[in-house]
């Protein structure tokens, strides 16, 4: 019973941030046409779903871990609270999801004066990041509109730091039919790695002189005015299947969110949206009975959510866009955040829950988010500069005093540290640009070490060589010999 499909169908509904207007999911929509308001997707008959008690939702879901068949698997684990308008033949699963939460070490944790942390490692998701989630959904939905309306060609298009565009062109290749997909990147603001994901999908790839924000004005605007399905968060279906990482969270911590705390890079603000709205549904389900705490992170280079939040009197605070200079925390170098709507929203929400303390921005610096990814790394983890971002939020949080020592923290490593890479080399080779403000601290550099020259290799023959070698690495190692 427990892993029949479905327990639930739903009526979903666009609804608006704006004005409240309420629009039919036949179309694809994207910001209201009455306002341009973002909106969210809910689905009318939520409450019905409260009808089985929490406990019986733990057991289903729980039930599901082992599932084999796609449309019960990964982000669909938690189809009802997800989107229960989808058919089974519509749904896309590569994967996605059900990424790994792993403890820091002993020595790591003490290097943080007994914090407890452990990190939610997304990059194990197959385009090495978070936004598989939310395109395994909008994909889905897509599919679902495709079969319905029996539309035989749809490109889809993004805007891009380099994580959307990979995710967005691999479901797109593997959906593949009368989907095309074109991804816009920010010209040289994009890692080699994160170029080379769409390229090896088949997308088609464009750069734009600027930043991400220029590029997403571009993507909004065809959005708007030509037949283009937008694949970034503004797109509501990204966000209902962003919402697992919170629904996973609570699961891996048996649905027992108390004493936790969540910290979460803020970029377009879409995860942190995504978190929120997650964790609200399940407390409003009786599957969690209490909110974890979530802390934002932003760079001091691209910091519009940390700077609305910085002021203490909610009637005082306003919005203004900012100007983002370059960031290691590429990803989420945004300075207008298109889902800031939606964090006021679920904001207000979370607070008049949780309390004043159940949501809180930090602000880090570019120098802090390197060091903290690779103190990360250098004991076992595998964070990208997000991740660092959010292990200098967690320090700066301890710092100020805002969590304590029996708190878990739980630390979002939106990618995998592959895709970024570049920056690590930038940090041992001492060679960062000054916009970013980053030196290296000798103590925190690596570098390989050379073992004989190319005229040792052709001198010597090749035991010689092996035996050489050995010797030198076993004195460089001050290693002793067996007796
Ligand atoms: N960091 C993102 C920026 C776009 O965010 P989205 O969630 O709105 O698609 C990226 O990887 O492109």
């Amino acid at each position: 019973m427990a892993t029949l499909f479905p327990l639930h169908r739903g009526r979903m509904e666009y609804f608006c941030l704006g004005c409240g207007a309420r629009h039919g999911i036949d179309q694809l929509l994207y910001t209201c046409p009455e306002c341009g308001g973002v909106f969210l997707l809910e689905d009318l008959d939520f409450d019905k779903l409260r009808e089985t008690p929490g406990e019986g939702w733990r057991e289903i879901f729980d039930a599901r871990a082992g599932e084999k068949r796609a449309f019960l698997r990964g982000i669909f684990r938690f189809y009802e609270i997800t989107a229960p308008v989808l058919e089974s033949e519509d749904i896309i699963c590569l994967g996605e999801g059900n990424t790994p939460i792993v403890e820091a070490s002993p020595a790591l944790q003490q290097r943080l004066g007994g914090q407890r942390m452990a990190y939610k490692n997304d990059g194990q998701n197959p385009s090495a990041s978070f936004k598989d989630r939310g395109m395994a959904c909008a994909y889905s939905y897509l599919k679902a509109l495709i079969r319905k309306h029996k539309w035989d060609s749809v490109l889809t298009i993004c805007a891009s730091t380099g994580d959307t565009s990979a995710a967005a062109a691999l479901y797109s290749a593997y959906v593949g039919g009368a989907i095309r997909t074109v991804v816009l990147l920010p010209q040289g603001k994009v890692t080699p790695q994160q170029l080379a994901q769409p390229l090896g999908s088949g997308a088609v790839v464009m750069e734009i002189p600027g930043v991400f924000d220029d590029c997403m004005k571009v993507v909004e605007h065809l959005a708007d005015n030509y037949r283009v399905a937008l694949l970034n968060s503004k797109n509501a279906w990204r966000i209902l299947g962003q919402e697992s990482y919170a629904f996973e969270v609570a699961q891996w911590y048996d649905w027992d969110m108390a004493g936790k705390c969540v910290f979460v890079p803020i970029g377009n603000a879409g995860n942190v949206t995504a978190i929120m709205g997650g964790f609200l549904k399940l407390h409003r389900l009786g599957i969690i009975n209490e909110l974890p705490r979530v802390f934002g992170v932003q760079s001091h280079h691209a910091d519009p959510v940390y700077r609305y939040y910085n002021e203490s009197d909610p009637t005082k605070r306003t919005y203004q866009p900012v100007k983002v200079t370059p960031s290691v925390a590429q990803a989420a170098m945004i300075g207008n955040p298109v889902s800031f709507p939606r964090v006021k929203h679920f904001v207000d929400q979370y607070t008049a829950i949780g309390g004043r303390d159940a949501f809180q921005v930090l602000q880090v610096t570019e120098q802090a988010i390197m060091e903290a990814m690779l103190l990360a790394n250098r004991h076992g983890h595998i964070a990208d500069t997000q991740g660092g971002e959010c292990l200098a939020g967690l320090m700066t949080a301890m710092d100020q005093k805002l969590i304590s020592k029996d708190e878990l923290a739980v630390l979002d490593a939106t990618a995998h540290m592959l895709k970024f890479i570049g920056f690590q080399e930038m940090y041992f080779q001492n060679n960062f640009p000054p916009e970013y403000g980053v030196s290296p601290d000798p103590a925190m550099t690596n570098a390989p070490l050379p073992v004989l020259s190319m005229q040792d290799k052709q001198s010597l023959t090749p035991e010689e060589f092996t035996l050489k070698a050995a010797e030198t690495v076993a004195s460089r190692l001050g290693v002793e010999r067996k007796r």
